[in-house]
């Protein structure tokens, strides 16, 4: 079987549990993301996929190769898998194209191509300690990419970057998985950089997965608040209210998006009455928080000029 399957992965810290019980198999995915917020496992799980972190028990399999952890070989690490830290360094004192002939598995040809991929052509020639934050990622990408692995692990590649160079990391990023094939489990907190990226989506929480699935059902279904959060803002909408909206036989209130109401100056069926509390001007739409009798709601519009106090009517979308 081709691909990467962890079945039970724990790991423990004294008393703490770091990774409880871990399992997934990634082998239908080639854009998977793992999110979670701060503390919750996320880095060292790429780390033990990568074999550079001691599991206390369970398995990694990758294309049918038990990965070893640091404690069981040698030269942690796997040859197929590459890993970005956010925490990578360049080697100091040597010129770009040192650093990466050192790691360089590849003919010049497809060195050259992997190079032109990640737009670092012209940053051959300088010093390590000449580059932009941007400039750095794209090397040390180029760098991993070749011992042409065929699983790329990506922990937070776009932190600290400026939207600038996010954009052009983003870019180079698929366009490396586009033309290699290579499968790529990325790491992220930020919902900007999920959405519109990931085919798969797993939740991390205090060390266990607490939900994963395609991106789009995380976002419109997440499994509670948590999960809400960490994929956008969010109403926790009473189930009166709902109702009033034209929605029946609801158990429990619903957590929904800005983008699932609409507002209105006009009233229409199974539109409800409600006040402008806030507009924020957002580039292509307006967030706009409205009074709905004692309950605000944040929505997502394209209504231009409302205005605070302004009275206006909110439905489904
Ligand atoms: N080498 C280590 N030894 C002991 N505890 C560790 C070690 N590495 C991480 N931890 C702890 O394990 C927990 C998970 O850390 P980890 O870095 O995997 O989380 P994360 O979700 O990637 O966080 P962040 O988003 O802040 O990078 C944290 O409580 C952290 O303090």
């Amino acid at each position: 079987m081709s691909g990467l399957k962890l079945s039970k992965i724990s790991k423990k810290s004294g008393q703490q549990h770091i990774l409880r019980s871990i399992s997934f198999d990634q082998q239908h995915y080639k854009r998977m993301v793992i999110a979670g917020e701060t503390g919750s496992g996320k880095s060292t799980l790429l780390k033990v996929i990568a074999g550079l972190a001691q599991a206390d028990s369970g398995v990694v399999v990758f294309n049918n190769e038990v990965i070893k952890g640091p404690l069981e070989t040698l030269v942690p690490g796997h040859a197929k898998i590459a890993y970005l830290s956010q925490l990578f360094e360049l080697p100091k004192f040597l010129r770009v194209e040192q650093v990466l002939e050192y790691a360089n598995l590849q003919s010049e040809k497809e060195a050259n191509r992997l190079f032109k991929l990640c737009e670092i052509q012209h940053l051959l020639s300088r010093k390590t300690d000449e580059l932009s934050g941007g400039e750095r990622q794209r090397i040390a990408l180029a760098r991993q990419l070749l011992s042409n692995p065929e699983l790329l692990l990506l922990d937070e590649p776009y932190s600290n970057l400026d939207i600038i160079h996010k954009n052009s990391l983003r870019k180079v990023i698929d366009k490396v998985l586009e033309s290699t094939g290579i499968a790529c489990i990325l790491v992220s907190h930020d919902p900007l950089d999920i959405l519109p990226w990931a085919e798969h989506v797993m939740i991390m929480r205090k060390g266990k997965i607490v939900q994963e699935g395609a991106v789009q059902h995380i976002y419109h279904e997440p499994a509670d608040e948590y999960v809400a959060a960490l994929m956008g803002k969010y109403n926790v909408v009473p189930k009166t209210f709902l109702k009033q909206l034209g929605k029946q036989k609801l158990k429990t209130n619903e957590l929904l998006r800005p983008g699932s109401f609409k507002v209105s100056r006009r009233s229409s069926a199974n539109a409800v009455e409600a006040y402008i509390e806030s507009v924020s001007f957002c580039g292509s739409y307006f967030e706009v928080s409205v009074a709905v009798k004692k309950d605000s709601l944040t929505i997502y519009t394209s209504v231009q000029d409302l205005r605070s106090g302004e009275r206006v009517f909110v439905s489904l979308n």
